[in-house]
Order: C-alpha cells, then sequence, then structure tokens
C-alpha cells in the first residue's frame, strides 16, 4: 500500500515517538495472528492522530474501520479522561482481538466498539464529533463522507487514510480507486471544508470543517 522509498518509511517510523507498551504488543498479536497486519496505519499515522486530538482538545471521536483496535487504541491513549471514542467495525474475528486489548488499558472506559455495517451503525449514532478517522472500506468512502460532514462538529477534523490508493488515483480503473478518487474530488468542491491531503504513507487528507465564510 505504500509508495514512499521502505528506506525513507523506516527513517521516518524511528523518528516518530513509539507506541505504548499495549499498543506494541496488540502490533506483535496482530502480526502472529492476523492477515492483512498492513492494515494497521501505523506508527506514523498513529501518532499525528494522536497530536491532532491533543492539540485540537478532540473530546469526542469517531472511528470508521477497527480492524484490531491501533488507531482507536492510539486515539483513546490521547484523548483527556472524560473523552470518548466510538470505533466501528463488522468482523467478528477482529472484534475479538481489539476488545481484548481494550479490556487491558486504563482508558478501556473511553472506547466504545460497534459491531455492524459503519454505514448502518452511523445511522444510529446520536450527536457530534470533534474529531473523524475514516480508514474502512474504500467503495463506500464517498457515501461515508456525505453521512459523516454534518455529523463533525464547525472546527471538528476528519481524517481520512488511504487517499492516494498506493497512486492508482491517478489513473483510477478499479471500483476502489475511482471511490477515492470521486471522495477527493468531493472534498475539493466542499464549501463547508478547509483540507490538506498529505502524502504520508499512502496518503492521508485532514479535512476541517469550517463555520460558513470562515476560510480567510
Ligand atoms: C484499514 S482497516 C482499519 C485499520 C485501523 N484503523 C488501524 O489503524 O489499525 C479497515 C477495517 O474496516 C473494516 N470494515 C470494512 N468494511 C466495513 C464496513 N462496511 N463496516 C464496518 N467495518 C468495515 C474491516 O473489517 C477492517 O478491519
Amino acid at each position: 500500500m505504500n509508495f514512499i522509498k521502505s528506506e525513507i518509511e523506516e527513517y521516518a517510523t524511528e523518528a516518530t515517538t513509539p507506541e505504548s507498551e499495549l499498543v506494541q504488543e496488540l502490533v506483535e498479536v496482530s502480526n502472529e495472528n492476523l492477515e492483512y497486519v498492513d492494515m494497521i496505519s501505523g506508527r506514523v499515522v498513529g501518532r499525528l492522530l494522536a497530536i491532532l486530538i491533543k492539540i485540537s482538545g478532540a473530546k469526542r471521536v469517531l472511528e470508521i474501520g477497527t480492524f484490531s483496535g491501533y488507531s482507536a487504541l492510539s486515539m483513546a491513549e490521547a484523548l483527556p479522561a472524560d473523552g470518548e471514542l466510538i470505533t466501528c467495525e463488522y468482523n467478528e474475528r477482529y472484534e475479538k482481538l481489539a476488545r481484548s486489548f481494550f479490556q487491558k488499558s486504563e482508558h478501556s472506559h473511553k472506547i466504545t466498539l460497534r459491531m455492524g455495517k459503519a454505514l448502518d451503525t452511523i445511522e444510529q449514532l446520536n450527536g457530534s464529533f470533534d474529531f473523524i478517522f475514516l480508514d474502512a472500506d474504500k467503495v463506500n468512502y464517498p457515501a461515508y463522507f456525505k453521512k459523516l460532514l454534518p455529523m463533525l462538529e464547525v472546527n471538528g477534523l476528519m481524517a481520512i487514510d488511504n487517499v492516494l490508493w498506493s497512486g492508482s488515483v491517478l489513473h483510477p480503473d478499479d471500483e476502489k480507486a475511482k471511490a477515492i478518487d470521486e471522495l477527493n474530488g468531493m472534498i475539493r468542491n466542499e464549501e463547508q471544508v478547509e483540507q490538506v491531503m498529505l502524502t504520508i504513507r499512502d496518503g492521508l487528507t485532514l479535512v476541517r470543517k469550517n463555520s460558513f465564510f470562515q476560510l480567510y
């Protein structure tokens, strides 16, 4: 999924604050027990999410796409004691591993794991969110964005992973690349937000919801 040279990726990872011991253990256990572990967003993205949560003062966080809980736990650790994180997953195998690590964490009281198709789960959620991390099925990215933007607080941030899809957005010729390219176009044309597409890892867009006429 990455298109940055692996030596540079490793250098950046080593230069980034390491995960907590528990999150490091989660990575090891995921590697031993699960396939597709490259779905884990990793240290650079995980630390970026944590820093964004800290500097923005976010208290209520929504994640779409838990996998084994790497980014959820990284974000929960960054939240204040009265913070809340809802993370959405539909795969029971991933649920089991994620829950076992959430339970071991001193931040477990902040985390709620919601099972089911995320588009359905979103319909059942109340209230708005200060921070949203979108990292699930790519074909639904445009649908997620449409549903999630009204749920984002003014001044809130949305981080969207894999927005470059290994560069295939340049010539999108499969369903996933087309959906991601569509989302990138939607964001570009959305007047309520300002955004920056970061070329870290597989591409990560940060979207800030503005109040009307607030951009300049
Ligand atoms: C890229 S992984 C998430 C990685 C995680 N954020 C991390 O950094 O470790 C995407 C996850 O979304 C889940 N997923 C995919 N489609 C979904 C859907 N429609 N509803 C809920 N979860 C879904 C997958 O099972 C997978 O665990």
